[in-house]
């Protein structure tokens, strides 16, 4: 008899994805080219949701409905998947050879001791680490996700992806001096790439080629929609923030020859995506300077008006630069505007990257992962300087999960995804975890990485505490990586109905950045 969670694998009980998933594939104003444009190799993958409307915690769990017997139930499911069964009678000796510190997360009877998080929930906050520079010219410090001492480059530095380890770890050390105001950028040295004339998981490598290359993840083709077109001037909307005199953030610069380009409409461009726009392009005219080099591009529905903003930098600023993608989609937006594709292994420190997010709590946390995309994108993220959310007013909201109903996106490999989310269930607050599924495709949803999805809600007292929660579920021997994004975010830029923006800055800052005509 087949096992009832693998039958069940072809009868969903509930449909993937819900809010705000990145839904370009709806969105005339996505930059991206068509499905059909998609590498076909891709298409028999990723299968991304999007649906723009939310689904229900009520959502059934694939081990649902497996028949009333103890064989087929959920409960029944459950025990023949108990961690205490398979530690017991079958896997002890490897686990305790391969996995010392599972067996502790479980008291003898299996209930999850919940003491252990609590000295790990503290590890992943970001400690003070990298120094970044600036309007005054000081360094204020901002570290890594997990405490990793980014490399960094140096903001004077010319790219060029071919020199050694050696190299980026004495640039690392001259990135620390802090740059004076109006510091120009200098073609210099290679730095902070490591040696890539080696082979890789996606050939061989060398300076040259790398625009050429396909990247190994990828996002789903479903986000294409139309090609990019230059927007029809119509009306100014709002001038550079510094000539505005908009307060900059804390931890960021706006160079005194950096003037970003006026903001003209887009004519009947809905409202939403307006805000969604000047959010957006807030974002790049404050974060991505021009002495950056290397540029981390996220996923979702926003990130097209990044890379608009991005290209109106001009190429004289953009050729100097690599482009980082978190999945397909922003592979697809880089080529398309026909900047420099580059990749997370060849620049593992990045100036900033701008992403979308699902959910953003007042402490700046967020769920990502509504695009199956969040293993690259927290990747990115934490080899950012600066780590950047751009996102709706929808997202802005006061405890994870408060609008963001499909849970937390956890990335799994396929072989295990069944005892994986057995063990989220015994996570204390878990509701009802679901294997995401395709929407144009029968099985679940298959990310870039050739993973699937997760998804895990939680109760509101859970959500309260995502970094305790982030702790817990990556302790699960089989959880690649997990959409919460705790300590993350220097800033979020929110784009309100009445066509403002809401700027949050992790320092607890605030500002609202108005239009001409809101
Ligand atoms: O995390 C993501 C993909 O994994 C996206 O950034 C997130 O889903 C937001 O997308 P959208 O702007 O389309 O709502």
């Amino acid at each position: 008899m087949p096992s009832p969670a693998l039958t069940n694998l072809s009868t969903p009980s509930r449909p993937s994805s819900g809010a705000s998933s990145p839904a370009a594939a709806n969105n005339p104003h996505s930059i991206l080219s068509p499905l059909s444009q998609a590498s076909s190799a891709l298409d028999s993958l990723a299968v991304s949701d999007t649906e723009e409307t939310e689904h229900s915690m009520t959502s059934k769990s694939p081990l649902d409905g497996q028949g009333s017997g103890p064989a087929g139930t959920r409960e029944a499911a459950k025990q023949s998947n108990s961690i205490d069964e398979h530690e017991d009678k079958h896997l002890l000796p490897l686990q305790q050879m391969q996995q010392p510190a599972k067996p502790a997360e479980y008291d003898e009877k299996g209930a999850r001791r919940r003491d252990i998080y609590a000295a790990a929930a503290s590890a992943n906050k970001r400690t003070p680490t990298t120094p970044i520079p600036t309007s005054s010219g000081e360094s204020s410090r901002r570290p890594s996700a997990n405490g990793v001492r980014p490399t960094g480059l140096t903001p004077s530095t010319e790219i060029t992806p071919s020199s050694s380890k050696k190299s980026s770890d004495s640039s690392a050390k001259k990135n620390e001096q802090p740059l004076k105001e109006g510091r120009q950028p200098v073609a210099t040295k290679e730095a902070s790439i490591p040696t890539l004339n080696h082979a890789t998981p996606y050939g061989f490598m060398r300076p040259g080629l790398v625009s050429h290359m396909s990247v190994a993840g990828s996002m789903s083709p479903t986000y294409a929609s139309t090609p990019m077109t230059s927007p029809q001037s119509t009306r100014v909307l709002s001038e550079s923030p510094k000539l505005a005199g908009t307060p900059l953030s804390t931890s960021q610069t706006i160079e005194p020859d950096h003037k970003p380009k006026k903001i003209v409409a887009i004519p009947g461009l809905p409202a939403i995506e307006a805000a969604k726009r000047f959010a957006a392009f807030q974002a790049v005219d404050r974060h991505v300077l021009p002495h950056h080099r290397v540029i981390g591009i996220g996923s979702g529905s926003t990130v097209p008006y990044v890379i608009e903003r991005i290209v109106d930098q001009g190429p004289e600023v953009n050729e100097k630069r690599w482009f980082v993608p978190t999945g397909f989609q922003s592979k697809q937006l880089i080529c398309q505007a026909k900047l420099k594709l580059g990749d997370v292994d060849q620049f593992p420190s990045i100036s900033v990257t701008i992403d979308g997010a699902d959910d953003v709590d007042e402490r700046l946390n967020a769920i990502k992962g509504g695009g199956a995309c969040h293993l690259r994108e927290k990747v990115l993220a934490e080899a950012s300087d600066d780590f950047v959310i751009v996102a709706d007013y929808r997202k802005n909201n006061k405890v994870l999960g408060d609008a963001w109903k499909q849970g937390v996106p956890i990335e799994t490999p396929p072989f295990a995804w069944s005892k994986v989310l057995s063990n989220i269930e015994r996570i204390p607050g878990a509701l009802e975890p679901v294997l995401r599924m395709g929407k144009a495709k029968a099985g679940p949803v298959v990310t870039d990485n050739g993973n699937f999805i997760i998804d895990a809600p939680f109760e509101n007292w859970v959500m309260r505490e995502p970094e305790v929660l982030l702790q817990k579920l990556k302790m699960l021997t089989g959880c690649t990586e997990i959409g919460l994004f705790c300590g993350m975010a220097s800033t979020v830029y929110f784009g309100n109905e009445d066509g403002s923006v809401t700027v949050k800055r992790s320092d607890g800052t605030t500002d609202t950045i108005h239009s001409e005509d809101s």
